[in-house]
Parts: C-alpha cells; sequence; structure tokens
C-alpha cells in the first residue's frame, strides 16, 4: 500500500457553468487520481453541505488535506473516508463542505486503482465483479426544478428494461429522446433542454405522459426489446407545507389524492420506476403507496433518504418505498454511499445510482454502479457530462465481456 502524498484543489465548470470542486489526489508510488463534485437543484432538505466552492476547498485545506499526506494509505478508502469526517467533525460536512469530500473521497479511490493497475469498478467492487451492468434510466423529459415554464413532474425516465446489454439500452434511451423531439416537432411545441439534457416543452404532464409513451413504444419496436418508462415527481418540490398539499401547474392534491393520483399512473403508464411521489419527510405516504404499487413498480427515495444509512433505516422499519437513490455527494463520501447501498441490498431495496443536475465529466458513478452491482443507474440520456458516464459503462461492458 502506498500513501497519500499530495492533495490539490481548484475550482473548474460544471455542466450549469457554476464553479465546482475538483481534486487531484497523488501517491508516494506515482498513482493519480482527479474527480470533480456534482451539485444538485432539487436538493433535499436533508442532504450533507455543499458549501460555496472557494470555501469549501480553503477549509478542506487547512483541516483535511494535512491529515491526509503522508499519513492516510490510499488504498484504504474507509480510513481516507473516516478521516475526512474526522477533519471535517459535523455530521453533515458542514465544515469542509460535501463538494470537497466527495471530490476528494473519489479521487483518492481513482489514484488507488491507478496504483493497482485495475479498473475503478474492480478496485471499489472486487476481482469477481463487472458481470453485471446497470439498467440506464434516461431523462427524456422535464421540468420541475430543472427547467422554467415546463411539467410539473421533474423527470420522465426511459427504462429499456428488456435491453440485452448496456450498449444497447443506452442506445434506446437516447433513441426515446430523439424520438420525444419529432412527436413534440408533429405537435409544433417548441422545446429546449433542461439542466440534465431532457426536453422541456411548455406542456402540462398529462400531454408529457402521452408523447414519452407513444416515443416509448415506438423505439421499443424498432429496437425489438422492451422499454418502460418511470419518474422522478421530486415532490417535495412541490409540497407546500402550509396548506399540506401538492401543487401542479393548474391543480393541487391533498397527500390521499397524490397518493391515489400516482398509484393510477402506475397502472394507467405500467411505470417501472416512481421516484420521490411524495414529500421527503412523509414516509407514511411512501409506505401506504408502497404497500399499494410495490409488487409491480419501484418506489424508489431520492430526497427521502439523501443516501443517508439512518434515515434509510427508517424508511426500512416503516416499509416506505422499495428502492433508494444514491448519489455519493448528498452523503460525501464513497464508503458511506457503499455503506447505503450494503444496507438497501440486505433489505430487499433496489439501489439506483444517481448523477446531479449539475455534473462534470468525472465517471465514477458508472464505476460505482459496476462495483456495487447496482441494478440501475440514473444518469441522463444526452449531452456531455451525461454520455461521459454512458459511454464509460460501454466501454466497461465491453472490457469485461473482452469483444
Ligand atoms: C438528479 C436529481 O436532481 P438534482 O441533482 O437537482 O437533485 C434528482 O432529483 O434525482
Ligand atoms: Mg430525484
Amino acid at each position: 500500500m502506498t500513501l497519500v502524498s499530495e492533495v490539490r484543489l481548484r475550482q473548474i465548470l460544471d455542466s450549469r457553468g457554476n464553479r465546482t470542486v475538483e481534486a487531484d489526489v497523488r501517491t508516494e508510488s506515482g498513482g493519480f487520481g482527479r474527480a470533480a463534485a456534482p451539485s444538485g437543484a432539487s436538493t433535499g432538505e436533508y442532504e450533507a453541505i455543499e458549501l460555496d466552492p472557494s470555501e469549501a476547498i480553503a477549509s478542506a485545506r487547512e483541516h483535511a488535506v494535512p491529515r491526509l499526506e503522508g499519513k492516510v494509505f490510499v488504498g484504504d478508502q474507509r480510513d481516507v473516508d473516516r478521516t475526512l469526517r474526522a477533519a471535517d467533525g459535523t455530521d453533515d460536512f458542514s465544515e469542509i463542505g460535501a463538494n470537497s469530500a466527495v471530490a476528494i473521497s473519489m479521487a483518492a479511490a481513482k489514484a488507488a486503482a491507478d496504483v493497482l493497475g485495475a479498473p475503478l469498478y474492480q478496485h471499489l467492487g472486487g476481482a469477481f465483479r463487472g458481470e453485471e451492468s446497470p439498467t440506464p434510466l434516461g431523462n427524456v423529459v422535464g421540468g420541475g426544478e430543472h427547467a422554467a415554464d415546463a411539467t410539473a413532474i421533474q423527470e420522465f425516465l426511459s427504462v429499456p428494461v428488456g435491453a440485452p446489454n448496456v450498449q444497447d439500452a443506452v442506445f434506446a434511451n437516447a433513441a426515446v429522446h430523439r424520438e420525444v423531439h419529432d412527436l413534440l416537432a408533429d405537435r409544433d411545441i417548441a422545446a429546449g433542454k433542461g439542466d440534465e439534457g431532457a426536453w422541456a416543452p411548455s406542456i402540462d404532464d398529462e400531454e408529457a405522459f402521452e408523447i414519452v409513451q407513444a416515443a416509448t413504444d415506438s423505439v421499443a419496436d424498432d429496437f425489438g426489446f422492451e422499454i418502460r418508462f418511470g419518474l422522478d415527481v421530486a415532490a417535495a418540490e412541490m409540497y407546500d407545507e402550509d396548506d399540506e398539499e401538492y401543487v401542479y401547474r393548474d391543480t393541487t392534491r391533498s397527500t390521499d389524492e397524490q397518493i391515489e393520483y400516482v398509484a393510477e399512473l402506475v397502472d394507467e403508464y405500467d411505470l417501472a420506476y416512481v421516484e420521490d411521489p411524495l414529500d421527503e419527510d412523509d414516509y407514511e405516504g411512501f409506505a401506504e403507496l408502497t404497500e399499494k404499487v410495490g409488487d409491480r413498480t419501484l418506489v424508489c427515495g431520492d430526497d427521502l433518504f439523501v443516501t443517508n444509512v439512518k434515515r434509510l433505516e427508517t424508511g426500512i422499519e416503516q416499509g416506505a418505498a422499495n428502492s433508494i437513490l444514491v448519489k455519493p455527494n448528498q452523503i460525501g463520501t464513497l464508503s458511506d454511499a457503499v455503506d447505503a447501498v450494503e444496507l438497501a441490498v440486505e433489505n430487499g431495496y433496489q439501489p439506483v445510482i444517481s448523477h446531479r443536475s449539475g455534473e462534470t465529466e468525472d465517471t465514477t458513478i458508472a464505476h460505482l454502479a459496476v462495483a456495487t452491482g447496482a441494478p440501475y443507474i440514473k444518469t441522463g440520456a444526452v449531452g456531455g457530462e451525461r454520455t461521459a458516464k454512458l459511454n464509460e459503462l460501454i466501454r466497461i461492458e465491453q472490457n469485461v465481456s473482452r469483444l
């Protein structure tokens, strides 16, 4: 094993044009890893804290870097991450910033993989990982916090459940994205793109359902395998706490009505996946919906769980959801993210590894998904910062199958 010899931090741009933290980690034996923090727009209230990048960098340089350089073995990821937590000294990384923490954590993992001469997924997951690729969930239409004047539901996601391999799945999602554009054009609906590259037309959710259904059906016919679709409702963003109702474009729904509405959508559109259908504090509502439809769709907690094992434990006790979204920057380190995946799997919850709406070219989550054997990854359908991860999955698949 080799010690961390140097940690360098800098500000770079993310896909929204905002500044974010990038970390370089070098080892005494000459290993090198580089990683950058992503950033959310529809962030959960209970996420680890992202600081202004310049503050995060200054604080990490003062508190974390001296504890790592010359002191921690780079291949001991748990020790790297424990050291980051100890240097921070808070529960939510509010001292050094989850953006500094996650960039260093991921860069250290890459440096360790470099030292080993192994791909990152193998360093993180072990010699026997790589046979299974995750199914990509591709965002094709969206609004909410990711685009102004578009759908109320944040994400309509293509789910190529029948794809024989990850390459066909990735190509199918891109084809659905293209088909959605053509169907919008047929209706004379102009559409720009939201933060994740999904089309962001000024239409109501009902019309979006029609279009996405038609697009997935048509591409499924062309590709010859089943493509379903799913949603990230991001309901915490539409929940009005004072009036205790969910606010859509032209209507509002009480919690009971919201549960009924989402359950009806699951059956009407045979949805494969529903993320954050209820507010981030509503474990009970999640449990009720899971009871109703959890046998036929994934009910996934993103803002509900925020990749936090304590919140996931509460969910497991109450039967809330049957799936968890895993975003390393929501919790701050790779070790914490892997803990969340393992607890989920032990309890029959399906982990979905995920990007953020603000991304970089970093591909760590593609490797994390393969390393943990996660059945799904959510990382967009098009756009350079999204295809960076999707293309990496294609390369990993080819590497493993020696095509
Ligand atoms: C990826 C998402 O968006 P953000 O990064 O804005 O939280 C999400 O809500 O799942
Ligand atoms: Mg979400």
